[in-house]
């Protein structure tokens, strides 16, 4: 049963393990309440103050868990050093805890956090270390919280505190951000500290730095420092990075495939070919007419345009007697697509023999052959400076095209509206290709670097974001061009 007797116990315990001034203590006295610095209420200690009292040692526990009806006990300014008593938890009426200016080291012990009746806390300017506890946030009655000039270290835990209006913990080796909820607090508070963000001048580095244990940390907001990447993360930037490169290569060979193929046939040859089986008997226009072999057409066969019979291994050129080439010529010749109209394709062909000549292939033509060859015959009639000249033309059931002059000067849309060519798109298109590749590459490579050989990078998360701005700079570019 706690007593003054107890109460006096307790404190010649102390003075025998802390001596300084206690040692003046008139032992001889049966209570302890006319001691200095000792203050009694209702028969028990309630209130021990010795500052600067050149106490040196450590805290007896168990004389003072014996203290149980202390609400102040002030050792500040003395020699104290060790560790704070374990079990401090009896001490249940506790309001005002002064240690400032000793020696004390070691982390708190976690029974201070049990102390509810806790105003005033104070340990400043001692050696105490390891984390800030959470666990100050159940000193729910706290309005003083000095922690300043120790080596507390980590990342300063978020604390609501309601009635909490002083709070120090500078000169510590405290990192990461400042918590949220204490923000509003002077940057007085968090001084001589590693701390970064408001209310401190020190921006915080949004990027997730290595950390020590190899994970991802995020240097940045929040929950500072320590907040690391899940595994799930990580894998899932490798992975989005490989699936982004794969994608990237894809849509390049299907490009490139596509590129290739217009430009091996403008005509399908095949679709030729088998049209030869249906074409009819001879047809003689007024214009010179080739056959692809020389010979005169299969008659054999018969067109579906009714009267009309397709002669479809034959081009037909204007003019008297101008065979320039023949339909086999002109399927062998390498093409590229020029651009799309409203009645076909239009294609540029060279020749194997060098000639270069623009074949539009008609789309949706429902004449029958002989409107078709009456008015193309026409158009190839017609002779003026300013119209492309139309050297032949192909008509059979499947394919109608058109041989024109290649004109090599461009459209002049593109030259009025500054459009890019095809094949400048395509430039474009390969150098932002590149670039993708690339970044994905480097990208891929420093984590590589940073899962296999525990490589850190500060400002990992920034560098992703400049790739993404890179990227668009240079898609904005290739548009633009
Ligand atoms: N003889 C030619 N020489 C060079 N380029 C040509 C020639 N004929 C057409 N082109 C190119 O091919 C593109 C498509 O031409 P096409 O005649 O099929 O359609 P268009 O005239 O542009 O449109 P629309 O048929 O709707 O009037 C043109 O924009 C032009 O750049």
């Amino acid at each position: 049963v706690s007593d003054l007797n107890s109460d006096r116990a307790a404190l010649l315990a102390l003075r025998s393990a802390v001596g300084g001034r206690t040692l003046f203590w008139n032992t001889t006295l049966t209570t302890p309440c006319s001691w200095p610095g000792v203050l009694c209420e209702d028969n028990r200690v309630t209130v021990l103050r010795l500052p600067a009292a050149s106490l040196s040692g450590s805290l007896p526990g168990p004389a003072l868990s014996n203290l149980t009806a202390l609400h102040t006990l002030s050792l500040r300014l003395n020699h104290l050093s060790g560790p704070l008593p374990s079990d401090l938890s009896s001490l249940t009426q506790l309001r005002n805890l002064y240690l400032q200016g000793n020696r004390f080291s070691g982390p708190p012990p976690d029974s201070i956090f049990s102390l509810h009746a806790l105003v005033r806390l104070n340990l400043a300017s001692n050696n105490f270390s390891g984390p800030i506890a959470p666990a100050f946030n159940k000193l729910a009655r706290l309005r003083t919280l000095f922690l300043e000039n120790n080596h507390f270290a980590g990342n300063l835990p978020e604390i609501h505190l309601p009635n909490l209006d002083q709070f120090n913990v500078s000169f510590n080796d405290l990192n990461g951000s400042v918590p949220e909820g204490l923000l509003g607090r002077s940057k007085d508070s968090f001084l001589g500290t590693s701390l970064c963000g408001k209310p401190l001048d020190t921006v915080c580095a949004e990027t997730p730095a290595i950390a020590a244990g190899g994970g991802v940390a995020s240097g940045g907001g929040g929950g500072g420092g320590g907040k690391k990447l899940s595994g799930g993360a990580i894998a899932g930037i490798a992975i989005g990075s490989v699936l982004g490169l794969l994608l990237l290569l894809l849509l390049l060979f299907i490009l490139c495939r596509k590129r290739s193929g217009k430009k091996s046939r403008a005509v399908d040859v095949a679709a030729f070919k088998n049209q030869e089986s249906d074409s009819s008997a001879a047809h003689k226009p007024a214009a010179a007419e080739v056959d692809s072999s020389g010979d005169v057409a299969n008659e054999n066969a018969k067109s579906n345009d009714g009267n009309a019979n397709a002669n479809a291994k034959k081009l037909v050129f204007f003019g008297s007697g101008a065979r320039l080439f023949d339909l086999e010529e002109l399927l062998r010749a390498s093409a590229e697509v020029l651009g799309k109209g409203t009645f076909g394709t239009a294609y540029k062909a060279v020749l194997e023999v060098g000639t270069v000549v623009a074949v539009k292939r008609l789309k949706d033509v429902t004449l029958s052959e002989k409107d078709f060859k009456d008015r193309i015959e026409s158009v190839g009639a017609m002779d003026h400076q300013n119209l492309v000249p139309l050297r032949a033309y192909y008509y059979s059931r499947e394919e109608k095209l058109l041989v024109y002059d290649y004109m090599p000067m461009g459209s002049l849309s593109a030259l009025l509206h500054g459009h890019s060519s095809p094949l400048q798109f395509f430039v474009n298109f390969f150098i932002l290709s590149y670039y993708l590749v690339f970044i994905y590459i480097v990208d891929a490579l420093l984590l590589f670097a940073h899962l296999h050989c525990g490589v850190e990078f500060v400002g990992f998360k920034k560098m992703w974001m400049l790739d993404c701005l890179n990227c668009t700079a240079v898609i904005v570019l290739a548009n633009t061009n």
